[in-house]
């Protein structure tokens, strides 16, 4: 019980609520509450509710852990604003700031009491294997506690970094958090084009899927960068130069990857509210 993860009132439960209480589900996590409307269960002792109303209000949670699409947050302020006054929240919402969510749930709480403790987290899927990356923002009002304790449920499920300015979380969020869509596309791709040129499609998919897999172990169990571990691969004159050479022009994944990384920064920032920059 004491290595247990603290126990968690979870509010949305979907793709990314869902990896990493499949995370934390392997690592043991005490008792624990999950708000979702569509989630069919959770495994005992933890307890899965349809709606933030229905929480009990004797539960003490150790962390409140926002993970709603940005746009439906505002719905279930008043309903967790009273638990927020015993934990900290931890928000993994793209774009919504965590000044604009502790005044969120301040407005929903009583005047004069404290504000609300906001941590900002940006995960990734892969978290649900335990091979997450995620990246935290907190305001000077974090104690190092609340900070600790933050790391140590995103440790569960991947690795941990932390940043200094809350600005950075739209490019974090442009990278890490939306990155794994970029690598599935590729092995799409890949999969795609080796039917198009002729290979059986079990033969294709295999292929695609193992060699994004095998690649990817391959740069972090190596530890070898991933320049190196690319040029390895380059024989002189051989057949990935070829490849290379139309990937890497200026105008191919050079230019569409800093275009994609802008688009989706650009996104975040706007579901802060905040003006779009380029
Ligand atoms: N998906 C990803 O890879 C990542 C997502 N994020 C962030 O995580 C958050 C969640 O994204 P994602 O998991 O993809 O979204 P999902 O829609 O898959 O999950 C959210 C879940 O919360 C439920 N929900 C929302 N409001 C309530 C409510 N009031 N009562 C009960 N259930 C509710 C939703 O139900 P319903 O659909 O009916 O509203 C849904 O099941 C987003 O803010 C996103 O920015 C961050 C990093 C990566
Ligand atoms: O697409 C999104 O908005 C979310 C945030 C990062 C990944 N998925």
């Amino acid at each position: 019980m004491a290595d247990m993860l603290p126990p968690v009132l979870l509010v949305g439960c979907g793709n990314m609520g869902g990896a990493m209480l499949d995370g934390w589900l392997k690592e043991g996590l005490a008792p624990s509450f999950i708000i979702d409307r569509h989630r069919p269960s959770v495994p005992a002792p933890h307890h899965l509710v349809r709606s933030a109303d229905e929480v009990p209000d004797s539960f003490h949670p150790g962390m409140i852990v926002l993970a709603t699409k940005p746009q439906k947050v505002d719905a279930v302020m008043s309903a967790i604003a009273p638990f927020a006054l015993r934990a900290p929240v931890l928000s993994v919402l793209a774009g919504r700031r965590s000044g604009d969510l502790a005044d969120r749930l301040t407005d929903a709480l009583p005047a004069g009491s404290p504000m609300p403790v906001v941590i900002r987290a940006m995960p990734n899927t892969p978290s649900s294997i335990g091979q997450g990356m995620s990246v935290c923002y907190a305001l000077p009002a974090a104690t190092p506690t609340q900070r600790a304790l933050c790391t140590r449920l995103l440790r569960a499920v991947g690795d941990v970094a932390w940043i200094d300015h809350e600005d950075q979380m739209d490019v974090v969020t442009a990278i890490s958090g939306s990155g794994p869509a970029y690598v599935f596309l590729l092995a799409e791709l890949l999969e795609e084009t080796g039917v198009a040129q002729g290979l059986p499609p079990a033969l294709a998919r295999q292929i695609a899927r193992q060699t994004v897999a095998g690649a990817g172990a391959l740069m972090i169990q190596g530890g070898m960068d991933a320049a190196t571990l690319r040029r390895n691969v380059t024989s002189p004159g051989g057949t990935t130069q070829q490849a290379l050479e139309v990937l890497m022009a200026p105008d191919a994944w050079p230019a569409a990857l800093a275009t994609a990384v802008r688009a989706a920064a650009r996104r975040s920032r706007e579901l802060s509210g905040a003006s779009p920059v380029s």
